[in-house]
């Protein structure tokens, strides 16, 4: 295992090779008053000794088996290795929508049955399932461990709204998060297993083509990366991309509007992530020029309002064109 300058073990990761290239996301300690200047100023960074969820890092399959009782989760089933998230509410507004995946509410041991006997190359399982009072005690004592102190001291300095949500998530090996943005603050903590993470920052959106805000893949990139459309979306050549691997007991920091992609790292085995959710500091006072989260919030606040007036969503690219044709463009 070769070391790099940092003294970490350089693991060779199976990575693919995307046509546009890459900045790495720095690695901090949790001591280090850069790791606080980056989240103040909503950058991304991996803090490595955080111990956020040190309490959890024996969290495999079959302890969370033994331990986390018999209510029912939410496993996502795709035929291929994307995961591409979609919101069934929306659906009807838009003919033709075939689902990316299939949704299970099962047992967490009929999900280690399922993991363990699909054939990747045909079916693939991620679960994502909420930490709730439903789980067994062990859980809630290791739950109970996470270093509160740390990232309650984080909320409240870069003054972030409430906590939402801590999603557990299990996925297999080479499962694809495509490339997304969440309308959250998120701390990101890894307890097993390597993910692989490409971020863009907001002012990225011109190069990342989302789908339309009243799609069901609202927030999701329309750009296929394994194969990107540059007729339909020439821009996606320029796109600036950070990218940093997760190891277990590092913790990412995902701005809240940051473009990110992720990747269950090939031939590492399955892995284990829980997220921390913020909701976004309430908007204190507006200051110029707006920050490209501001812009992004007012792009989708102005297409759902037009969306909204014209009740019609076949409407919509017409009404936006005649708006800007010859006159913005
Ligand atoms: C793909 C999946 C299982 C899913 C299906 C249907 C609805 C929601 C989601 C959802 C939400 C978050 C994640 C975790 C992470 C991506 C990753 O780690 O893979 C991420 O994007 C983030 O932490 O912001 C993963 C999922
Ligand atoms: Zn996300």
């Amino acid at each position: 295992m070769a070391e790099t300058s940092s003294g970490r073990k350089c693991e060779h990761f199976d990575l693919k090779e995307y046509q546009f290239k890459t900045n790495m996301i720095p690695r901090l300690s949790v001591d280090d008053p850069e790791t606080n200047r980056r989240i103040s100023e909503g950058l991304p960074v991996i803090i490595i000794d955080s111990k956020l969820v040190a309490s959890a890092l024996h969290w495999d399959l079959e302890y969370l088996n033994e331990n986390v009782g018999d209510g029912k989760f939410t496993v996502y089933k795709s035929s291929n290795t994307k995961f591409k998230y979609f919101d069934e509410r929306k659906a009807d507004d838009v003919k033709d929508f075939r689902k990316p995946m299939e949704s299970l509410e099962i047992k967490f041991s009929e999900f280690v049955d399922l993991i363990k006997t699909v054939d990747p190359k045909k079916e693939r399982v991620y679960l994502q399932q909420s930490l709730n009072d439903t789980v067994g005690k062990r859980i809630v004592l290791d739950f109970l461990q996470f270093n509160w102190n740390w990232v309650t001291e984080q909320q409240r300095r870069n003054k972030f709204g409430t906590l939402t949500s801590n999603l557990l998530l299990i996925g297999m090996e080479g499962n694809i998060t495509p490339a997304h943005y969440d309308e959250q603050e998120n701390f990101f903590a890894q307890v097993k297993g390597y993910k692989r993470f490409l971020l863009f920052a907001p002012d990225q959106f011109p190069c990342l083509y989302p789908y339309p805000t009243f799609h069901p893949c609202d927030r999701q990139s329309q750009v296929d990366f394994d194969d990107p459309d540059y007729e339909r979306f020439p821009k996606f050549r320029d796109v600036k991309c950070l990218e940093a691997v997760v190891e277990p007991g590092d913790v990412l920091y995902i701005p809240m509007y940051w473009w990110h992609q992720v990747e269950s790292v090939p031939n590492k085995g399955y892995s284990v992530s829980v997220t921390f959710w913020y909701k976004a500091a309430p908007n204190d006072k507006i200051e110029y020029p707006l920050k490209a989260t501001q812009k992004v919030a007012m792009m989708r606040n102005i297409e759902k309002m037009i969306h909204q007036a014209l009740n019609s969503a076949d409407e919509v690219p017409e009404f936006m064109q005649n708006m800007v044709l010859g006159r913005y463009t």
